[in-house]
Formats: structure tokens, C-alpha cells, sequence
């Protein structure tokens, strides 16, 4: 990925980064960097993440995907990390014709519906969960299995298990011997996308999971101790940096509607991994044009609070745009949809450094295989690096534990005392 830092120049934006300021921070960056290179060579848990594309093994992958290759569809049981690189590889690339749903939910309606539209007698299930204790994914993982139990179909066929060393899961695994692959340690779920946990989904649409690797494997190659020659530190470094200065907010706003889930996965990396201590920047899922007619008055006409990050193709598919009688739209007809859309996100970029609010343009050659492999590894090191800079603990996310436990206590899955919280609930109703 290449990335354009010129309009978040405090010549340009405000919050903005001077260059000067930026060169002061590349001394922080050279010494982060020190961090991450030792913590990677060290295999230290997250910086580990930044191993994978050398790491993981697409064979091992394909070998476990292999007794499904023939299913017409999958049903991935996850939630976070463990769905999230997964929908995002899968609803970016053109893949075989399989078709995907992600159960990364428990709305009962949601469901049931995928259920009943899911062809069970062809489909394969790719339940993934680090932990194995996840409520959310064990409890979807029961009914896809009484789903299938009663429309006659053996699960036992047609499962994939990628989970840890131990738990819940890798019992069943163990108890009916799945095809089970392992949640690589030291990577935390928000990283995981370039593991078995995000490339088994990818195996089964017959993505090019070499392609994938090769691309994070590029980026990776990327990394050196300066935010001037490192495009992902470069984002990472100016993403903080902005962030300092009042841009406490950041629109993730790809220009393809291919990487709408790539948004939502970005979001989970920002801020599970920057959102300690009373720091870290919001991330808010955005999609060019369609968020031009939307969420753009704020971001143009609201508080100078945000940094707007453009992911756009440099080529993509297109298609003509017919001629037309009307004469107001006379323009349209010698125009292509593509370029439409890419005056849409020149004019809407230009639109926010006009208005002096910060901008940063993420550029790929186009949304395939390498080069989405290449965003997921670059925003990962970007984060890692991000971290660094806050002196977060970027890898852990104790904040997620008190609504679990007040869940669980709801339930009845024991004593505590963040369910008795819940029954505490400060009222004022206004009612209909
Ligand atoms: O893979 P698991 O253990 O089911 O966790 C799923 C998700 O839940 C979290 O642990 C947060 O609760 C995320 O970090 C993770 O991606």
C-alpha cells in the first residue's frame, strides 16, 4: 500500500502535523520499530502477528479444507477476529462461487433465516474461536449442529475446527476427530486474518492464498525505522499524531464496495488495540461514495475532531455510463462509473483539506489478493506501531471482560457481581 500523508500538514489541516513535528516523531518510530523487530524475532505474543506471512502454511490450510472442497457454501461460527479477517478476504475477492455467511451474531431472527436459506446438505461448517469459550460462537455452534442433526445431514462430515491448544473446541475436535487446524499462538484474534483463521474461509472460495501471503509478506518488507520510507508506520505515526492534536476520531472510508468489511475490520483492530488508559482514536466505518450522501456534512461542516482515511484502487473493473437526453446529465453519459467514482473521491478529498480537516489517502494498485493481503499487514503493523506510540498495552483487551461476566451471571453461569450491576440500572423512562 502507499500511503499520502499531505493533507493531515498542518499547511493544510487543522489538527495537522507539521513536518517538523513528524521528524521529531520518526526518532519515537525508529525506536518503536527497535521494539517491534525484537519483539517479532523474539516471537513475543502479538508481535508475532507480524510473522505470519511466513509463518503460515496455505497447504495445511487447503489439506484441512479439503474433505468441503465440493460444498456450495459456508457457514463460518466466529465473532471479532475470529470472523472478521475472514469476511473481509472473502467479500473483497472474486472467489469460486461458494457461497459465505458469517454467524458472527446472536440475533435469534438472523439466525434462523441464514439457516433456512443455507443449503445444509452442501454446506460446511468453519467454527473458529481462539479461546473455545467464546458464548457467542459456542452458542451459534449448538444450533448449526441441531440444524443440521435435524434436517438429517452429519456435521461430523463437514466441520472445521480452528481454535487453541486447548479448550472446548479442540475437545470436540479431538472427540470427533475433525479436520482442526490451531490459532497460532502469540497472535491475538484482531491480527489473526493472515492465520488459519481467516484464510480457511478464503480456502474454501479458492481465494490465492499464496497471493494473500505474498502480499503481507511485501508489506512486511516495508518496515524500517523511519515513518518517512515505512508507509504503514507512516500512517500509524500520523494517525497518533493527528490524534494528539484533537483528531480523536477516525473514519475508515474505502472507495470500493468491495472493502466495506475491511472497514468494519479495521475498526475491531483500532480499537481493541488503542482503546486503553483513557487513549485511543474511534474508528468509524465509512464507504465512499455512498457516505458522501451521508456522514460527509460532518465530517466537512462538524468539529475539527476526525481524521478521514481514503483507501481507493488506483484500477478497477468498469463500466460505462449510457448517454442520456437529459441534458443536465449530459456529462454522465461520456462518463464511465469508475471514473465517476473517482472524481466522487478526488472532489470529496479535496473537499475536506479545502475545509482544513484532515485526510489521508491509502492508495492500492487495486483491490486483489496481494494487495489486500498488503492492507491487512500494513494496518496491522500501522496499529502495532500506533501502540507503541500511546505506550498502550496493544495486544490485550481486559475491557472486554466485564460485560462477559455480567452475561454469564445474567445466565445463570455463575456468581457476579457485574450482573448484579446490570439489576442497578439508573432509570427514566419516557414511554410512548
Ligand atoms: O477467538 P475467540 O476466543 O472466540 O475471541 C473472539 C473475539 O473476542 C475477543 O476476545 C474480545 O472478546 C476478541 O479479541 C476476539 O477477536
Amino acid at each position: 500500500m502507499d500511503v499520502d500523508i499531505g493533507n493531515a500538514l498542518a499547511s493544510v489541516a487543522s489538527p495537522g502535523v507539521s513536518r517538523a513535528s513528524l521528524e521529531r516523531l520518526d526518532e519515537q518510530v525508529a525506536a518503536a520499530h527497535g521494539r517491534i523487530e525484537r519483539g517479532m524475532a523474539d516471537g513475543v505474543h502479538g508481535y508475532e502477528a507480524l510473522n505470519l506471512p511466513g509463518r503460515t502454511d496455505p497447504d495445511e490450510i487447503r489439506a484441512a479444507v479439503a474433505p468441503v472442497a465440493d460444498c456450495d457454501a459456508l457457514v463460518t461460527v466466529g465473532i471479532g477476529g475470529s470472523a472478521l479477517g475472514a469476511a473481509t478476504l472473502v467479500d473483497a475477492l472474486e472467489g469460486d462461487g461458494t457461497e459465505t455467511v458469517f454467524l458472527d451474531n446472536v440475533d435469534p431472527d438472523w439466525v434462523t433465516g441464514h439457516l433456512e436459506a443455507l443449503p445444509l446438505e452442501s454446506t460446511a461448517i468453519n467454527v473458529v474461536s481462539r479461546s473455545g469459550t467464546t458464548a457467542e460462537t459456542l452458542a451459534n455452534f449448538l444450533v448449526v449442529r441441531e440444524a443440521f442433526e435435524s434436517a438429517g445431514v452429519d456435521w461430523t462430515e463437514r466441520t472445521i475446527v480452528t481454535t487453541g491448544e486447548s479448550g472446548p473446541l479442540r475437545d470436540l475436535a479431538d472427540r470427533h476427530d475433525l479436520p482442526s487446524l490451531r490459532v497460532p499462538d502469540g497472535v491475538p484474534g484482531r491480527y489473526s486474518a493472515l492465520s488459519a483463521v481467516g484464510l480457511v474461509a478464503a480456502a474454501a472460495c479458492n481465494l490465492d492464498l499464496e497471493a494473500i501471503l505474498e502480499g503481507a509478506a511485501a508489506e512486511r518488507e516495508t518496515l524500517t525505522g523511519s515513518l518517512f520510507e515505512c508507509p504503514a508506520y507512516a500512517y500509524g505515526a500520523t494517525s497518533y499524531a493527528l490524534d494528539q492534536r484533537g483528531a480523536g476520531v477516525n473514519a475508515m472510508m474505502p472507495y470500493a464496495e468491495s472493502l466495506e468489511t475491511y472497514a468494519e475490520w479495521f475498526a475491531q483492530l483500532w480499537a481493541e488495540s488503542l482503546g486503553k488508559d483513557d487513549l485511543g482514536q474511534t474508528p468509524v466505518r465509512a464507504l465512499g461514495a455512498t457516505d458522501q450522501h451521508s456522514q460527509l456534512q460532518l465530517y466537512r461542516a462538524g468539529p475539527s475532531d476526525k481524521l478521514v482515511t481514503f483507501v481507493t484502487p488506483r484500477e478497477r473493473e468498469d463500466r460505462p455510463i449510457p448517454s442520456t437526453e437529459v441534458e443536465d446529465l449530459a456529462y454522465l453519459g461520456d462518463a464511465t462509473l469508475g471514473e465517476l467514482l473517482e472524481a466522487e473521491f478526488e472532489a470529496t478529498e479535496a473537499s475536506l483539506a479545502a475545509a482544513g480537516q484532515p485526510n489521508v489517502r491509502i492508495e492500492l494498485e487495486r483491490v486483489d489478493a496481494h494487495e489486500l493481503g498488503g492492507l491487512l499487514y500494513g494496518m496491522e503493523a500501522a496499529c502495532v506501531l500506533a501502540g507503541e506510540l500511546y505506550g498502550v498495552n496493544t495486544f490485550e483487551q481486559p475491557a472486554v471482560e466485564w460485560a462477559k461476566k455480567a452475561t454469564r451471571g445474567l445466565l445463570g453461569g455463575g456468581d457476579f457481581e457485574e450482573a448484579d450491576a446490570v439489576a442497578e440500572k439508573t432509570e427514566l423512562r419516557i414511554e410512548r
